[in-house]
């Protein structure tokens, strides 16, 4: 499903996505990561304070030639280097750790919300409205995780950072004595007011030249999803395009995308230099402003270099701080509209399916319906059975011009059709459904035979003689083969091996839509004998336009003017 609307405004509770892992039953673990990271960042600063002031002392001793109190100086902060850069790299190795650790974790849970209740369904064909799911579990989830936790860490750190050197400032910049018109003003900490003043005023500019990149970038992803998602329609439908020579066609529509994303890229960069000016523009300025604050103290001659190197490095660790917000600010707008899209996945993989169609589950054979009626997604009617009754081991045929609702009968009785009302009794957990299109995923083709359920359910002498009924005989020596077998066998092939799959399940109920429709006669014939001989009591439901499968089914079931007409079987 595409999505090119304008993004909803983004509210506080989208921050709540974060919250699950946390409060999880697996949360102490993470928790104790964290912590010995927090505390491992306060070490770090402690050293980085050590560093200024031993830098006076050195540089000081240095400028009065004291070669043996430099020399004194030196095995202290050897040591102190090595316990820093430990520091740092055990930091980086434990947030990698819980970065990843918190990823899976997220993933697992968005995937199993994602395939229950059929909500990966009806994020494609029904009521839950959602876009390019794949970018959100893939993509989203670990951008939230890496950007999220690194901002956290960074945050925590910038603030230890700012308390920190903001009392160094504090202490060794002084005070001010100011006075105009015979009034006398002394400023203390002027140093750190100044620099406070300073790198406020550059991040609220910031925030004002770069706020606009949040919603671009939001649409920047939607976009790039859109031209991927294009892309794989593309490569599925590759024979199609082939046969009917459309590459010309697909290079426009795909052009399409691609000037979507140009035209929106366009102000992805317009907002990103703005924001990167004025950080940059603040970044070359700040010796100036330093040189500017210390005017005083340089007119009073009452600076040494010592002192000037301590201030220097708290200046800029204050200043580094304090502009965490600026630096970070692309990343605070994209993980801001990674939060966003994934509360709104959050949203609506929790809706929970929207029917009025009621389905009773019976362990009897057979299938009940009462007063059911259809709608189109639109609210128009579609279909209006008012009573149906199928004893077990019957079997019908539903027939009907094209787009009179036969499928979408079918859906109804899977539970997937959520556009109507009435009741269906089935014994669902005893069912199997075969779609027009048999779905065979990438893997082995013992596993393609034994899907859903695992490739050892049974053995190769069942697989073979499985095979062998549906006439697959050259497949039993594959059976080992890894393969993208959608691209392999034809499409009466892959009938087959969905019929294979229905005599290895053994169902109770079998519905079928089309499902011998690419099969010829003498292996439909084939089929429907080996169903017979295996299955004598299975019921059966099939939709079918050939006049070769009215023999097999006794009943009828016709479709006609949105209304349901019972064929009595032949004498
Ligand atoms: N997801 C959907 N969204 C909107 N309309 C739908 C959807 N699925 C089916 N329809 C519409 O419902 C109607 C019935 O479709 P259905 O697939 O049940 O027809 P059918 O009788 O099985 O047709 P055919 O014999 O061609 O397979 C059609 O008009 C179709 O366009």
């Amino acid at each position: 499903m595409r999505h090119t609307d304008p993004p909803a405004r983004h509210s506080l509770s989208d921050w709540t996505v974060v919250l699950p892992y946390w409060r999880s039953h697996e949360k102490w673990a993470p928790l104790a990561m964290l912590a010995t990271i927090v505390g491992l960042s306060f070490i770090y600063v402690r050293t980085a304070v050590w560093f200024g002031r031993w830098n006076q002392q050195f540089f000081d001793a240095m400028f009065a030639y004291r070669v043996e109190t430099c020399l004194w100086l030196l095995p202290p902060y050897i040591a102190v280097c090595v316990l820093s850069s430990g520091c740092y790299v055990l930091q980086t190795y434990l947030t990698q750790v819980l970065s990843m650790r918190w990823r899976l974790w997220n993933t697992r849970v968005y995937l199993r919300r994602y395939l229950s209740d059929t909500a990966y369904y009806r994020m494609e064909h029904g009521t839950a409205t959602g876009d390019n799911p794949d970018q959100r579990i893939a993509d989203d989830l670990s951008q939230m995780t890496v950007l999220s936790l690194r901002m956290a860490l960074d945050g925590i750190q910038a603030v230890t950072t700012l308390l920190s050197f903001s009392i160094v400032l504090w202490e060794i910049g002084g005070s001010i004595d100011m006075s105009w018109s015979g009034h006398h003003l002394r400023v203390s900490g002027y140093l750190l007011l100044g620099t406070i003043l300073a790198t406020l005023g550059a991040s609220i500019l910031m925030e004002k030249m770069g706020s606009p990149l949040i919603e671009a970038d939001y649409r920047q992803q939607h976009f790039d999803a859109d031209l991927r998602a294009a892309l794989i329609d593309m490569r599925r439908n590759s024979e199609q395009i082939a046969f009917s020579r459309g590459e010309d066609a697909e290079n426009l529509r795909l052009s399409h995308y691609l000037r979507t994303i140009a035209h929106n890229w366009r102000s992805v960069v317009t907002y990103t230099w703005r924001a990167n000016f004025v950080g940059d523009l603040f970044n070359g300025t700040a010796s100036i402003i330093l040189w500017v604050l210390l005017l005083p103290k340089l007119v009073a001659h009452a600076l040494t270099f010592g002192e000037y190197s301590r201030i220097n490095a708290a200046f800029m660790q204050v200043r580094r701080s304090l502009q965490w917000f600026m630096n970070n600010y692309t990343d605070l707008a994209t993980l801001r509209s990674v939060m966003q899209r994934l509360h709104e996945f959050e949203r609506t993989v929790s809706l929970p399916p929207r029917t009025r169609i009621t389905h009773i589950d019976t362990p009897a054979p057979g299938l009940d319906i009462r007063d059911l009626v259809l709608h189109h997604p639109d609210g128009r009617q579609l279909l209006h059975i008012p009573a149906l009754h199928v004893d077990g081991g019957e079997r019908w045929l539903v027939r009907g011009a094209s787009g009179t609702g036969k499928s979408t009968l079918l859906r109804a009785i899977a539970g997937l059709w959520e556009h109507g009302h009435g009741t269906i009794t089935l014994d669902r957990g005893n069912c199997m459904f075969l779609p027009q299109r048999t779905y065979l995923p990438h893997g082995s083709l013992r596993a393609v035979l034994s899907y859903p359920h695992a490739a050892c359910s049974h053995d190769d002498a069942r697989y073979e003689a499985v095979l062998h009924t549906v006439n697959l005989d050259a497949c039993a020596a594959r059976l080992d083969e890894e393969a993208q077998w959608d691209t392999i066998l034809s499409p009466g092939e892959a009938q087959r091996i969905a019929m294979a799959r229905v005599l290895l399940q053994r169902p109770g109920m079998l519905f079928m839509d089309e499902a011998t429709s690419a099969l010829d006669d003498e292996n439909t014939r084939r089929i429907h004998a080996a169903l017979l001989a295996a299955l004598p009591h299975m019921t059966i439901i099939s939709i079918s336009h050939h006049e070769r499968d009215r023999a097999f089914h006794p009943h009828e079931l016709r479709l006609a003017d949105g209304r349901a007409l019972f064929l009595p079987p032949p004498p």
